[in-house]
């Protein structure tokens, strides 16, 4: 039985804690259209807490598409998505505040932390002695970890994840790659996200969600 309502356009809708996981993201989309174009059709799965699940396709098929109508940044499609509360997105680039410290940008954004919380949660991902310093004086890799820091610090229910480790050199890559892992595995979230990186997808995901055709839709395989 469905626990939420299924309103014609699309909504996000809190799930009822005792009728399903609430820490369970479901996905039905029926239809995303740009315009006069369908870009996704039918596109319906479910992403548990602990559960990290991977999202592949050719370029320009719809998976930012997909991501951003499920963190629930574009309203405009037809379906519903239910998700927990606590979200956190990771995006290629670390969406940082420029004029604010690191310690800043994780307070700024998680009230809820205490000074001594947020500044254990920075020396976590490796920015310890940096937590004064402006984004602009952290190299890529330090703006990448805050991001992190900041994507996992307070209570985290879903993360949802847009090519995190792209254009990073292979070296990073690994690195930023070894403590994702290892803070997922930590706060056991329910994890959506993107990447080309077949390799990154077998590493990190319990499961690959293939986008394919046009409009797009879904071919599952089991890792
Ligand atoms: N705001 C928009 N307005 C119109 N069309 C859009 C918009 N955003 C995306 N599209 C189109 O929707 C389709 C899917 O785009 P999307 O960015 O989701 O693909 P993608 O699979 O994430 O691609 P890539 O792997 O290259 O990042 C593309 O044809 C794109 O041109």
């Amino acid at each position: 039985m469905s626990p939420s309502i299924r309103p014609e356009d699309g909504r996000v809708v809190p799930l009822h804690p005792k009728l399903a996981d609430p820490g369970a993201v479901r996905v039905e989309i029926r239809s995303k259209r740009f315009g006069g174009t369908e870009v996704l059709r039918n596109v319906h799965f479910t992403v548990s807490r602990g559960e990290t699940v991977a999202l592949l396709g050719p370029s320009g098929i719809g998976k930012s598409t997909l991501l951003r109508i499920v963190a629930g940044l574009d309203p405009e499609f037809e379906g519903e998505i239910t998700r927990p509360t606590h979200m956190a997105m990771v995006f290629q680039e670390p969406t940082l505040m420029p004029w604010r410290t690191a310690l800043q940008n994780l307070t700024l954004v998680h009230s809820e932390l205490s000074e001594g919380d947020a500044r254990a949660a920075l020396d976590r991902v490796g920015l310890k002695g940096r937590h004064d310093a402006y984004p602009r004086s952290l190299s890529l890799g330090q703006q990448r970890r805050l991001a992190l820091a900041r994507a996992f610090a307070g209570r985290l229910d879903m993360l949802v994840m847009d090519e995190p480790f792209v254009s990073l050199d292979p070296e990073l890559a690994e690195s930023m790659l070894a403590l994702t892992e290892e803070l997922i595995a930590e706060l056991r979230p329910a994890v959506l996200f993107v990447t080309h990186a077949r390799a990154e997808a077998e590493r990190l995901a319990s499961r690959i969600l293939h986008l394919q055709g046009q409009p797009a839709t879904l071919t599952p395989h089991l890792v």
